[in-house]
């Protein structure tokens, strides 16, 4: 692998002047983004900024108001373009898990992987078994989600996600509504993909771990990208005073979340 989110490596994710807004309210106000082959960028930014929205308007989940995006050098905001298409050529994790409760954990991880791949049933399960057996659960693989912990229940979400061989992940919030004890498994699965090659967009509020993981930082404040750079340089030495603002307030007393040293 050469070194991740340099300009040797394509660009998968490509977005270009995006706007969006929800009624009256300009939610993304012109996002330039660039997300290369192997690169895991991080989204920060307070409650609003519009973290999730970017994500959403990345696989277009979300449609745009202006802009383009392109996946791997195809224009998929084209009307033209088939977004089942497109859509199965990238992974979503979400906060909440979204198992499909009626399913099986083998049948959630089957699921799209039969449906993008085609996958015979046995050829499916086969590949499902060896993912969830890497990740420590395939002993759970006949469970219901409802019998898994919320920790197991992501990190099945994660498997689900890139049990389609996605070219890119997109990962929303995905231990905000885990009890803090089980966050650390589900961030070890994303360090472990991180550290397998996979692309990576990640909004968090876990500045530790995206000081750790990500190898770009992008602050989002009033649905504008205000500063990027890596970990070292956006969490250690920001240089805009919005940025400063926003880490400052990750150190005030009464928060549970600190920057790490
Ligand atoms: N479907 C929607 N309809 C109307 N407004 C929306 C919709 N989705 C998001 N918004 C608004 O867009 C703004 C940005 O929301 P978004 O969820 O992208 O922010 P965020 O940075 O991800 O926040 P958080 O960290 O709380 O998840 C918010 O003001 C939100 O209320």
């Amino acid at each position: 692998m050469t070194s991740p989110g340099t300009e040797l490596e394509p660009a998968v994710l490509s977005m270009r002047g995006i706007h969006k807004s929800f009624g009256d309210v300009e939610v993304l106000r012109g996002i330039d983004l660039d997300v290369r082959r192997h690169e895991v960028v991080a989204l920060i930014g307070a409650s609003g900024s519009g973290k999730s929205t970017l994500l959403r308007t990345a696989n277009l989940l979300e449609t745009i108001d202006d802009g383009q995006v392109f996946l791997s050098g195809t224009d998929i905001s084209d009307p033209r373009v088939k977004l089942d298409a497109v859509r199965a050529r990238i992974g979503v994790v979400f906060q909440h898990y979204n198992l499909f409760p009626h399913l099986s954990v083998l049948g959630n991880v089957t699921l799209a992987s039969r449906t993008v791949h085609r996958r015979g049933k046995a050829a499916a399960e086969k590949h499902a078994l060896e993912l969830l057996d890497q990740i420590g659960l395939a002993d759970k693989a006949r469970e219901f989600p409802d019998r898994l912990s919320g920790g197991q229940q992501q990190r099945v979400a994660i498997v689900r996600a890139i049990a389609t061989d996605p070219e890119l992940l997109l990962l929303d919030e995905i231990t905000s509504a885990l009890d803090p004890e089980l966050v650390g498994e589900v961030l070890e699965l994303v360090r472990t993909l991180a550290q397998g090659g996979s692309t990576i967009v990640m909004a968090t509020h876990e500045m530790a771990f995206a000081r750790d993981v990500a190898h770009r930082v992008v602050f989002l404040d009033g649905g504008l990208i205000v500063e990027q750079g890596s970990p070292e340089q956006l969490l250690g030495h920001p240089e805009q005073e919005r940025t400063r603002e926003f880490l400052a307030r990750f150190t005030t007393p009464g928060r549970t979340q600190q920057l790490p040293a």
